[in-house]
């Protein structure tokens, strides 16, 4: 087995007497995208700054390794497998966005002619070639965000860490953006992601940490997550009622939806409780015209984990997500 793109035991950092990171760990395997979620202030910022050697962990943390190097021992190494897109952009508005490439490249001691090379190639991927000679100024939200990406990528890491992507982009440059990072992975490029956009780790992460108060609340494939928390149910829809009411004589426990002939039962969503509602539908001899699984969302498991309270959402429906518009 390969080593673990990154991993980290015991993370600390405390800030005079507080306490930002109280012993966590992490393992990011290679070509997957980990997210790292939490409440403002939560360290997830701390946690990046810490595995992309720009800031050092507490004397107490554990070993850590990206790359397959130890920070502490080999932190040049570590650094020449990493590419980081912080919350602050890198690109300089005074420049176009092949000369932002083209000092990205100096930067990386690349010669001439693969610095242009490298340049041409990912400014073509990151459909950026037609505005390549305006100043980056110029560029939209969006176009700036892939510049940023592009110019990280010039030295050819094979772990990035991006520090909230797509923070202040509209719906479709973010879904360009999630189009990018999913490219990157299946290319092999290991991705650590924090996020505010809860949809944005379900829709990218492989796994997904929750933090809280210095420690990882929960871990697990954003499906896991979801789990853990209460809310799900089966919902059973009947087009004949005669068999809608015999479901409701013999699922005493099911909610009821008269007018739509529907019931409503708790579950956890797994194979488990599925079978055994199904067995019941058949040990009363009906069956159901449409039975959908509904499990909460990571907002519901993000406001239990992190202690919080959800802000009402009206707009929260018991449907499953909706299906994300298409992407260019
Ligand atoms: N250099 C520093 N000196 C003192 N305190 C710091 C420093 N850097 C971060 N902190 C504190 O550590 C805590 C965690 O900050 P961090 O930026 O890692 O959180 P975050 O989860 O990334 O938050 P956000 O979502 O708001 O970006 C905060 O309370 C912050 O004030």
């Amino acid at each position: 087995m390969t080593d673990p793109a990154i991993a980290a035991h015991g993370l600390r950092k405390s800030y005079g007497d507080k306490t930002v990171l109280d012993g966590i760990d992490l393992t990011v395997p290679e070509a997957t995208v980990f997210s790292l979620l939490g409440p403002n202030g939560a360290g997830k910022t701390t946690a990046v700054k810490i595995l992309s050697t720009l800031v050092s962990p507490d004397p107490g943390s554990g070993p850590i390794r990206v790359g397959g190097h130890d920070l502490a021992t080999d932190a040049q190494a570590a650094r020449a497998t990493i590419g980081v897109t912080g919350q602050f952009s890198a690109v300089d508005g005074l420049i176009t966005g092949q000369e932002n490439m083209l000092l990205m490249a100096d930067l990386h001691h690349l010669s001439r002619s693969e610095g242009r090379r490298v340049t041409a190639e990912l400014l073509e991927r990151f459909d950026l070639a037609e505005a390549a000679r305006k100043p980056a100024s110029t560029y939209s939200g969006g176009m700036k965000r892939r510049l940023d990406i592009a110019m990280t990528l010039v030295g050819g890491p094979r772990i990035i860490f991006l520090d909230e992507p797509t923070t202040g982009l509209d719906p479709r440059s973010r879904h360009n953006m999630w189009q990018i990072i999913r490219e990157l992975v299946t290319g092999g490029t290991t991705v650590f992601l924090t996020t505010q956009y809860l949809e944005e780790a379900d829709e990218l992460a492989d796994r997904i940490a929750v933090l809280d108060d210095g420690r990882i609340a929960a871990e697990g494939t954003a499906e896991e997550l979801k789990r853990i928390v209460p809310g799900g149910h089966v919902r059973l829809r009947f087009t004949d009622p005669a068999a809608y009411r015999s479901a409701a004589a013999s699922l005493g426990d099911a909610s009821h939806d008269d007018e739509a002939l529907a019931l409503h039962l708790p579950s956890d969503g797994s194979q488990r409780e599925l079978r055994a509602v199904l067995d019941r539908l058949d040990a009363a001899g009906v069956e159901a015209d449409e039975l959908t699984v509904h499990t909460p969302d990571l907002d519901d498991v993000f406001f239990a984990l992190t202690g919080g309270t959800a802000p009402s959402r009206p707009n929260k429906s018991n449907q499953p997500n909706q299906p994300e518009e298409a992407v260019r």
